[in-house]
């Protein structure tokens, strides 16, 4: 919760911001100086140990106060740092690599033989982590490291091997001269493991930016913040002993007025968020505002836990309500599922009746078409023998035709026409004979007959004469050649028993119209079985001479001709 914040107040911060108040003259520079100054006493104090610990170690002896340069070029090769270390806790660096190049101090960017550089710094740094003190980077041997993490590690070691040497009993004390005097931090090993947090506050004037996590961390402490004790020191440095106690005075009226003006303001916050949660409608009891913090807070709590049980006992009952909605829903659906369990019962019972008559009615059709089957088969046999019969009939049709004569010759008497004397020489006409009467001779009349297939009298119709020759017609359709042709004299009656009269009627259609009609019903009659191609040529005879009589151009073609073959 927000509001828990403003519950901590800090004696040490209101302190700190009064004396930041007071100590506004002092100013950043002084702080960097001041810094430098005290990281500079600190590396001093680490050569004076390590020379007085180790002495000329490969002709590379620290200078007493060196620069930073110096100091990271020195102990770069770690032959310093190992040596140190194995004086203190023999073995610990359980093989030192040293090189000829050791004589030489190796300026920055210069490579040290890499086998020295990882085992000798390696070595040092695994061992100094196996007993527990703080570490450093082996980057920070190079330019641009961290000199100071080196210092705080070599400086814990001194602290340890200072412990060693009282003995190792109790508890360790570190940095009580390991700090220049004016840091005035006090550097307290309880154990191994509070070394990150001993390392993390001798960094604090390194690093500004870790200033409030380590404000937090000795306010938990109850040890004055590092920043509170420079802060001090600046203030109270440059003042003559009488004006101390007017200061500290002063600055004190200035810290109660500020801490009772934080507490008045925390007032003011909690009694706004008890406003607040009063206003939403939680059942919060009047509640006084005590001046003790503590006192609010523990009242909050138990009003919290009032809100906490209500809020409890309204989500069960709304639970309960939800749960009996629930329940009328439930039983809604379970009258529709019901409904349409009956529903889906009805259906299934017409589906089956449907079903029923779906077979029932299948089973009629495939019957039906059982017979229809057996009625088809026997059609195709009728007709396979209709075919068969009829290629019979046409055979002995034929053979009927060709028994009467394959050339066949009638003899047609055509009437008197009017005007002409009606005198005949035509004795007797019966079916097949004429007589002929002829003219006297030597005063004796003398009479011939003549036989033919058939005689046709004066008297007998176009039809009459085309009824006998249609058998022939029809021959031509089983692909027989038939050939009619009328001969006789001029003005005999050729033209009128071929073709009709000039005037052509159903009457007097002579044999070509009354052939080819009979043809074109024959064909269309047998238009399942066969297809015929039809073409007719009309010729005449004449003195010798044939010529084709269907050219209407009004040429008089002769033969030989050659016309198309139109279907
Ligand atoms: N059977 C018949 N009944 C009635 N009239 C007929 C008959 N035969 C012929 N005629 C008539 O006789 C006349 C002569 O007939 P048609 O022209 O047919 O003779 P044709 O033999 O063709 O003569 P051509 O050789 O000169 O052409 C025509 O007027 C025709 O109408």
């Amino acid at each position: 919760m927000a509001s828990e914040g403003f519950f901590s107040i800090s004696v040490a911060s209101v302190l700190e911001d009064v004396l930041k108040e007071h100590g506004k003259r002092l100013s950043d520079m002084d702080l960097a100086s001041r810094k430098a100054e005290e990281a500079a006493a600190r590396r001093y104090e680490v050569a004076r140990w390590l020379r007085k610990t180790v002495g000329v170690v490969g002709a590379k002896d620290l200078p007493e106060e060196p620069s930073e340069d110096e100091f990271r070029l020195g102990l770069r090769s770690g032959l310093i740092l190992c040596n140190a270390l194995n004086k203190i806790q023999p073995a610990a660096v359980p093989k030192i690599v040293a090189s000829s190049g050791d004589s030489v101090v190796m300026p920055d960017g210069a490579p040290l033989s890499a086998y020295q550089y990882f085992e000798n710094v390696r070595n040092f740094l695994v061992a100094v982590q196996d007993i527990g003190l703080p570490t450093f980077e082996v980057s920070d041997l190079e330019q641009g490291g961290k000199s100071s993490r080196i210092v705080n590690c070599v400086l814990a070691l001194k602290s340890y091997s200072e412990w060693r040497q009282m003995g190792s009993g109790g508890s360790w004390k570190f940095g009580g001269n390991a700090r220049p005097s004016i840091s005035g931090k006090a550097f307290m090993r309880k154990n191994f493991d509070p070394f990150s947090n001993s390392l993390a506050r001798s960094q604090f004037m390194d690093d500004r930016e870790s200033s409030e996590q380590n404000l937090n961390q000795v306010e938990s402490s109850e040890m004055p913040s590092p920043s509170l004790n420079v802060l001090v020191h600046a203030i109270l440095s440059d003042k003559k002993p009488e004006e101390v106690p007017a200061l500290v005075e002063s600055m004190l009226s200035k810290f109660m007025k500020e801490f009772g003006r934080r507490i008045a303001s925390q007032n003011e916050l909690v009694k706004t968020a008890i406003k607040g949660l009063q206003d939403d409608g939680k059942s919060f009891s009047k509640m006084k505002i005590p001046a003790d913090p503590s006192s609010a807070i523990s009242e909050f709590k138990k009003e919290k836990e009032v809100v906490k049980c209500t809020r409890l006992k309204e989500n069960f009952h709304n639970n309960m309500k939800h749960e009996e909605a629930s329940k009328e829903q439930l039983l809604k659906q379970y009258s529709i599922i019901d409904r349409q369990q009956r529903d889906i019962q009805l259906l299934r019972r017409d589906l089956q009746t449907a079903r029923a008559g779906m077979e029932f009615m299948q089973m009629k059709y495939l019957e039906e078409i059982h017979v229809v089957g057996k009625h088809m088969h026997s059609l195709a046999n009728a007709a396979s023998g209709y075919h068969k019969v009829l290629a019979e009939n046409r055979k002995l049709y034929n053979q009927v035709q060709d028994l009467k004569g394959s050339i066949r010759v009638y003899c047609r008497v055509r009437p008197f026409l009017p005007g002409q004397i009606r005198s005949s020489n035509v004795g007797c006409i019966d079916d097949e004979n004429i007589t002929i009467i002829t003219p006297a001779k030597y005063g004796k009349e003398g009479q011939r007959t003549f036989t033919f297939n058939k005689v046709f009298g004066p008297a007998a119709s176009q039809e009459e004469v085309f009824s006998d020759t249609q058998p022939l017609i029809r021959s031509v359709l089983d692909g027989y050649n038939v050939c009619i042709f009328a001969y006789g004299q001029t003005g005999s009656g050729k033209t009128y028993t071929m073709s009709g009269a000039k005037v052509v009627n159903t009457q007097n259609m002579g044999v070509n119209y009354r052939a080819l009609s009979d043809l074109f019903n024959l064909a269309e009659k047998r238009r399942g079985t066969f297809t015929y191609n039809i073409a007719v040529q009309m010729i005449e005879i004449y003195n010798e001479q044939v010529r084709d009589l269907l050219v209407c151009d009004g040429l008089n073609r002769r033969y030989p001709f050659s016309w198309p073959i139109h279907g």
